[in-house]
């Protein structure tokens, strides 16, 4: 497969990834299918899809978790493919549902933002960590969110809230600073309040440090309004993308264009994830 071209503005390109598992018996699984996407600098693309769709397949293809039985991906250019996790590290961030997974509970807030630097940073994570710099771009990041918690950098990851802890994620990714960002549903199990302030949150890393983002998201009110583009996955292959220029797109249109995408095989946690559809 050849490379993109060298003016391509793209930070990711997945090329014809398919990757298919044993399932019991004979079975095979069929789990993605000639996948093609290409997301652009400060451009965030949402994942929608029933269960077994692909979206995790696809999600963990891009990260390096899985190596795609066919096609390819590129990052900023380069043919990541066969790149285990962590060497795509450097270049690619994930936020994950499950706080405790994004924010290290036995670290402060200050050396869980000083390890996101450390990690993604062009320096080598020896030697000490909390470095003035590192605490003040840091602290920057906190502050950024509007929560107060640029005045809790020594209090310890597991001190704060679920919906806390998902906004600190956010500013560890914009400390980070990588080329793709990927989100799964990480503001699924908050409140509403903390997850409108992680969305808004997540929404202004995108576009002010310019990632390629994907998110995968079961909550259409959410897509539309974050979403440059809303892809729906089903069985496989992307039945759908869709561009939501303007964000004219509503929850109402894109849960009809669900439904025909995939023969009406739309989720309940869609539906009630949902309280927007159709309304506006
Ligand atoms: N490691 C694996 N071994 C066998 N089958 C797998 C494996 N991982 C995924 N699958 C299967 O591949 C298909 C796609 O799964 P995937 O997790 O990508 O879907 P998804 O869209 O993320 O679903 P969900 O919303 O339920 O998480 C499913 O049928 C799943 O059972």
């Amino acid at each position: 497969m050849s490379a993109p071209s060298s003016d391509s503005p793209s930070s990711l390109d997945v090329r014809g990834c398919s990757k298919s598992f044993s399932g019991s018996g004979r079975d095979t699984i069929r789990a993605l299918l000639g996948a093609n996407l290409t997301v652009r600098p400060g451009e965030l693309v949402a994942i929608l899809g029933s269960n077994g769709a692909g979206k995790s397949t696809l999600m963990n293809v891009v990260a390096g978790g899985l190596v795609p039985d066919e096609g390819s991906v590129w990052v900023a250019g380069r043919d990541v493919t066969r790149w285990p996790s962590w060497r795509r590290a450097r270049h690619l961030w994930t936020i994950r549902q499950d706080p405790e997974v994004n924010v290290m509970g036995r670290l402060t807030l200050e050396e869980n933002l000083a390890l996101a630097q450390a990690f993604t940073g062009r320096r080598r994570p020896l030697g000490r960590l909390l470095t003035r710099e590192r605490r003040e771009r840091g602290r920057a990041a906190l502050a950024g969110l509007g929560m107060g918690l640029e005045d809790r950098l020594s209090s310890l990851g597991a001190e704060l809230s679920g919906g806390q802890r998902q906004a600190v994620a956010v500013a560890m990714a914009s400390v980070a600073a990588p080329t793709v960002l990927l989100v799964d549903e990480h503001a699924a199990a908050l409140d509403p309040r903390s997850g409108r302030i992680v969305i808004a949150a997540t929404g202004r890393l995108v576009v002010e440090n310019r990632l390629a983002c994907l998110m995968i998201t079961h909550n259409l009110d959410q897509a539309v309004e974050l979403a440059d583009r809303v892809v729906i996955m089903h069985q496989g292959s992307i039945a759908a993308d869709l561009r939501n220029p303007g964000r004219a797109l509503t929850a109402g249109d894109l849960l009809a264009r669900f439904e025909e995408a995939t023969g009406g095989d739309v989720p309940d946690v869609v539906k009630l994830a949902t309280d927007g559809a159709g309304r506006r």
